[in-house]
């Protein structure tokens, strides 16, 4: 049979067929030899003579896998971005997308505490900031508490049957997000309740919830993205804002750094694309160009 890991708890693996029977399987020894674990998301090949006792036979080559939460074939991630408390960062923001890009999962912008934006200057900024962004990233920012369920249900239907993680800065909101999402959930939200029960859960238990047909992953992710792996020319294919500009580009390839007759240059001295964005990808661009130098030195 064949199926998708939905829940791993302890060795025991949830496994659901396509149409929709669940089984309790363990890996056989053999992968423990090869060193391979499964991982929820995973597709697998298993046997079982009843629905409590199957043995998983082998594993689906991975379109990506995370390591926190480890969770394979990622279809996408909402990238929850605070408005305030932390300070909007566009730095890390597009540190996110780029990396999220680079691993094939699609990207969703979530703005949350707009509420919490003190002033009308800085609240007509961010839904600036998140104008831009929609024009290449479905993004949400409910502005209103009146708004919030609505917003959430389009967030949601972006979702339907695709393997979802939710991810970003340390309190940024998103144990607070998926609680919205589904209020069974319970998850501890805020600073001090997180860290009054810490050392309490010793269940590594990961699994991928079904809210309104979304499969989202029930442990929110980590945001510190390494720009690893990536090369100088992968980067600029990674912006869809850049790609938009960079077919008018002279040359073919060009890096939007120093080359003469660039459109996507262009487009940033003419604010079509963001200037933060560029000024953010001349410093990835950096980072990855050095990443290089020293692999191969
Ligand atoms: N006013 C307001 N508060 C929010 C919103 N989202 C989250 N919070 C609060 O911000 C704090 C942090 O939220 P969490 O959901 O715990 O953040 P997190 O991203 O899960 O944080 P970590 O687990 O540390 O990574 C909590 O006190 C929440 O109640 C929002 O949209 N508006
Ligand atoms: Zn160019």
């Amino acid at each position: 049979m064949r199926g998708q890991i939905r829940q791993s708890l302890s060795g025991y693996y949830d496994v659901m067929t396509s149409d929709g029977q669940e089984y309790r399987t363990r890996a056989r020894g053999n992968f423990r030899k090869k060193k391979q674990t499964p991982l929820v998301g995973d597709f697998v090949d298993f046997k079982a003579e009843k629905a409590d006792e199957g043995y998983i036979l082998g594993i689906q080559s991975r379109k990506n896998q995370l390591v926190r939460p480890p969770v394979a074939n990622v279809d996408k991630a909402v990238v929850v971005t605070a408005c305030v408390e932390p300070d909007f960062s566009a730095n890390l923001l597009d540190r996110q997308l780029v990396m999220l890009a680079s691993n094939g999962i699609e990207p969703l912008i979530y703005f949350s505490k707009y509420d919490l934006v003190s002033t009308a200057d800085q609240r007509q900024v961010l839904a600036e900031i998140a104008t831009y962004y929609r024009q290449y990233y479905p993004t949400f920012i409910p502005q209103t508490p009146a708004e919030q369920k609505q917003v959430q249900a389009e967030l949601l239907s972006e979702l339907q049957g695709q393997v979802c993680v939710v991810m970003g800065q340390t309190g940024a909101g998103k144990s607070t997000l998926l609680n919205q999402l589904d209020p069974a959930l319970q998850l501890e939200t805020g600073e001090v309740s997180k860290a009054l029960s810490r050392g309490k859960h010793t269940t590594r238990k990961v699994s991928l919830l079904d809210i309104h047909g979304a499969l989202i992953a029930d442990t929110p992710g980590f945001s510190s993205f390494e720009l690893s792996n990536l090369t100088k020319e992968d980067l600029p294919r990674l912006y869809p804002d850049f790609q938009e500009y960079a077919t008018a580009c002279k040359f073919r390839g060009c890096s939007h750094i120093k080359e003469p007759q660039c459109a996507v240059r262009d487009a940033v001295a003419s604010e079509k694309i963001w200037p933060s964005r560029y000024e953010n990808y001349l410093q990835f661009y950096k980072m990855v160009v050095d990443d290089e130098k020293k692999k191969y030195r």
